[in-house]
């Protein structure tokens, strides 16, 4: 039996551009999914307890079909669990064991489909524990590739490379397309963020944007301006030049809004960070729903959210220099 964690992620710049080849700055966070991989006979069986069904367990049988022990929507077995049972596959081929069965137990502390990359951490988690529970030692860059090769699949293609590079190194990276790397020198950022409950559909935010580009050159422009406000950050990045970082995050988030992922909760979190004296904040992650993250060294944003109607969580999180590890 073998247990891995990997960590979240928010985004400092750059989410739903990154699919179109722009550069994002994602920053892991130290909210974690640790994943535990039994090695048994044959199948696949899932204890997945954050999906907040009590005692959901769903049997992959060999033919790939699922059969939960509880009556959920098949739709949430799938989306939930074709992270899992892709990440498995993924461990089998790195193993050149296609048949090994596994028993996986998930646990985390990152809330689902809030922008905080726990689809990512789910699946780079699950990659590490099943390969070395088979005796196979992945490197994290390897780790990534098979996690980005994942969310492809199960997110229809709407996947970049960011989310999962940045929960298997951990730390603060830069993508662009293939283009994946570690920004050293950077070992905290006064992250403080807010959630209001909610969940955004990944597949289906990327997917509008997507539609929006292809409908509009000036959604395209708007895309490729985030682009501009991801390499102007990044330059910035390391100086502490928190109130410049801030300025380039709002402005992120009124492009992102005009994209149509934001939404009237993530909104009104915004502006009451912005409002509590807060460097800068802007959704993070798909949007729709979720989280927000904003820069502060204080504690006035994090009061002023506590406040804020429609805000049902706030919480400090450093930024996580651990990637993927074993327990
Ligand atoms: N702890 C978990 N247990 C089971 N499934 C999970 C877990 N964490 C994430 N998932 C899967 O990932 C999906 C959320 O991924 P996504 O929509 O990309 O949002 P995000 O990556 O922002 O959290 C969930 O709907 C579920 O399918
Ligand atoms: C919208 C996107 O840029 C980030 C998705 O973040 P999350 O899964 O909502 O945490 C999609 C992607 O890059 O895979
Ligand atoms: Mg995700």
């Amino acid at each position: 039996m073998v247990t891995s964690s990997a960590p979240g992620k928010v985004y400092l710049f750059g989410e739903h551009a990154v699919v179109y080849g722009e550069p994002a700055v994602p920053c892991a966070i130290e909210r974690r999914v640790h994943v535990t991989a039994t090695e048994i006979d044959e199948g696949l069986r899932i204890h997945a307890n954050d999906l907040q069904l009590d005692g959901f367990t769903v049997e992959y049988s060999g033919d790939g079909e699922s059969h939960p022990d509880v009556d959920v929507a098949e739709s949430l077995v799938e989306a939930g669990m074709g992270y899992v049972n892709e990440a498995v596959a993924q461990a089998r081929d790195a193993a050149d064991a296609p048949d090994a069965g596994f028993e996986i137990s998930v646990e985390g502390d990152i809330p689902l489909g809030a922008g905080l990359g726990s689809s990512a951490a789910l699946v780079v988690a699950a990659i590490d524990a099943a390969t070395r529970e088979l005796g196979v030692e992945l490197p994290a860059s390897g780790i990534a590739d098979r996690a980005y090769q994942v969310e492809h699949e199960v997110q229809d293609g709407q996947a970049s490379r960011a989310d999962t590079f940045c929960s298997a190194m951990g730390g603060a990276v830069r993508v662009e397309g293939d283009d994946c790397r570690r920004l050293d020198g950077i070992d905290t950022l006064p992250f403080v963020i807010g959630y209001d409950g909610g969940a955004g559909d990944t597949g289906a935010l990327v997917a509008g944007v997507r539609d929006l580009r292809e409908e509009y050159d000036f959604a395209a422009d708007t895309v490729a301006t985030i682009g501009d406000i991801v390499r102007e950050g990044e330059a910035v990045l390391g100086t502490g030049d928190y109130e410049r970082l801030g300025e380039l995050m709002d402005f992120n988030h009124g492009l992102l809004s005009a994209l149509g992922v934001s939404s009237r909760s993530l909104d009104s979190m915004v502006w009451a960070a912005r409002d509590a004296d807060a460097h800068g904040a802007k959704l993070t992650g798909a949007g729709g729903g979720g989280c927000i993250v904003a820069l502060d060294e204080t504690d006035d944003a994090l009061t002023a959210l506590k406040y804020t109607p429609g805000c049902e969580d706030v919480f400090r999180a450093e930024l996580d220099t651990d990637g993927v590890r074993q327990e």
